[in-house]
């Protein structure tokens, strides 16, 4: 309990506020770390796989969740007058109401999930003026934090906060009222009246997390794709004998000699029939759907490899049209397993030629245990990933000429 109010605390952060520096960014704080993800999302999944020894943890990854914002009054205006010993009704000297706090949403990178956010955020409401023309204070600005890759849905809104720090005014908070000496006209010298504090809004927003990788790792479960993460990158994923091991996406970076960095995305295995939401269902398809490249991870032990990567070819059709046609590598992971492997491997390759449609799809075997012919496929990923930035550049080149 006292660590879940850490947490909330954590990422509601409210500092003063500069209406004169509304723009500036900040750079939230947070203790939620990469290494120790949370696990599965906010809807129930179905597992229909028989060899789940696993007893599910408590869920608190979250990458859906809708939650209300409201913004602060602003204060009211008061009604004041001087009382000096000579003019007991002396002039007007109602202060004026204070702005209501404003609601801002941030993106940070030390966030991972949406499971810590509140399902209410409330900035407070602006001080009501004071005698002798004293204004009423404006009221703290409340953020959420949220987490690199979420979207932010609410009409008119729509957001998708892709960089750390990014930060965007969702409700701003009410005018305050003003105070007496404002309604002093030629024919009323001495008003009695101030206006009240204009209302905070309040809006529900939708949120969604879609993790934002370079490239995603897509296989059935217990082919290898966390071994591969946890060989290739920093990350640290559980890894074991069982099917549907990881129950949350991971995000690892890989580090060349040469100091380049590429992001690799970890989801839970698919299997058949993902799209009935047989297995963990479809739904972490959306952290690998926003990458540019795809990694097929297709285990060289099993029964037939080239039919387990049709299924996952065919599971990402039927997440998102058109998604397998991303430039895509194969690995053949377990190429320790001596003859199997051999024979897999060839089925491997001609159900990927077969599929290719004429675009080139390298299937590159390697063994993650043993750490075998990985830098070729690291290479190539490479290729891969620089080949979709060199693309998106030369477009961006293109626009900057016209
Ligand atoms: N022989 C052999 N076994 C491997 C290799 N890579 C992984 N394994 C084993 O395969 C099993 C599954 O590995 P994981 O990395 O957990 O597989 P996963 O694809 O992440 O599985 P899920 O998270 O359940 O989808 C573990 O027992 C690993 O030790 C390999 O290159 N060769
Ligand atoms: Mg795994």
């Amino acid at each position: 309990m006292l660590l879940q109010t850490q947490l909330r605390r954590s990422l509601t952060k409210t500092v003063n506020h500069t209406r004169f520096t509304s723009s500036s960014s900040s750079t939230p704080s947070s203790t939620t770390d990469q290494q120790t993800q949370p696990q599965l999302t906010n809807f129930p999944r179905k597992t229909t796989h028989a060899h789940h020894h696993q007893e599910r943890k408590p869920s608190s990854f979250v990458d859906l969740k809708c939650i209300n914002v409201a913004s602060g009054k602003g204060g009211d205006g008061s009604i004041h007058f001087f009382k000096g010993l000579v003019n007991p009704n002396g002039p007007p000297c109602g202060g004026n109401g204070g702005r209501g706090g404003d609601v801002w949403i941030v993106a940070s990178k030390e966030v991972t999930s949406l499971g810590g956010l509140l399902n209410r955020y409330k900035a407070p409401d602006g001080a009501v003026g004071q005698r002798q023309n004293m204004h009423g204070k404006d009221a703290e600005e409340v953020e959420i934090i949220v987490p690199v890759g979420t979207l932010v849905r609410q009409p008119p809104i729509f957001l998708d906060l892709s960089t750390d720090g990014e930060r965007h005014l969702i409700v701003r908070g009410g005018r305050g009222g003003f105070g007496n000496p404002h309604f002093t006209s030629n024919e009323i010298k001495g008003p009695g009246i101030a206006s009240r504090g204009e209302k905070g809004k309040n809006i529900w927003l939708e949120l969604e997390l879609k993790t934002i990788a370079d490239a995603g790792l897509v296989g059935l479960p217990n082919a290898g794709k966390s071994t591969l993460l946890k060989r290739i990158t920093n990350a640290n994923p559980k890894i074991a004998s069982y099917p549907f091991t990881t129950l949350n996406p991971y995000v690892g970076t890989i580090e060349y000699p040469d100091s380049h960095t590429i992001t690799v995305a970890d989801i839970p295995g698919l299997v058949a029939g993902a799209h009935l939401n047989v297995g963990l269902g479809h739904e972490f398809l959306r952290h690998v759907e926003r990458s540019n490249v795809l990694v097929y991870v297709v285990d060289l032990g099993g029964l037939d490899a080239g039919a387990d990567f049709l299924v996952l070819r065919d599971e990402l059709e039927r997440y998102k049209q058109g998604l397998s046609g991303k430039p895509s590598l194969v690995i053949a992971n377990k190429a320790d397993l001596g003859q199997i492997a051999k024979e897999n491997l060839k089925g491997l390759r001609e159900a990927v030629g077969k599929s290719a449609q004429g675009k080139e799809m390298l299937v590159v075997p390697v063994s993650a245990r043993d750490d075998k012919n990985i830098g070729v496929a690291l290479a190539h990923l490479r290729k891969l990933v620089d080949g979709c930035k060199v693309v998106k550049d030369g477009d961006a080149d293109a626009l900057s000429v016209l």
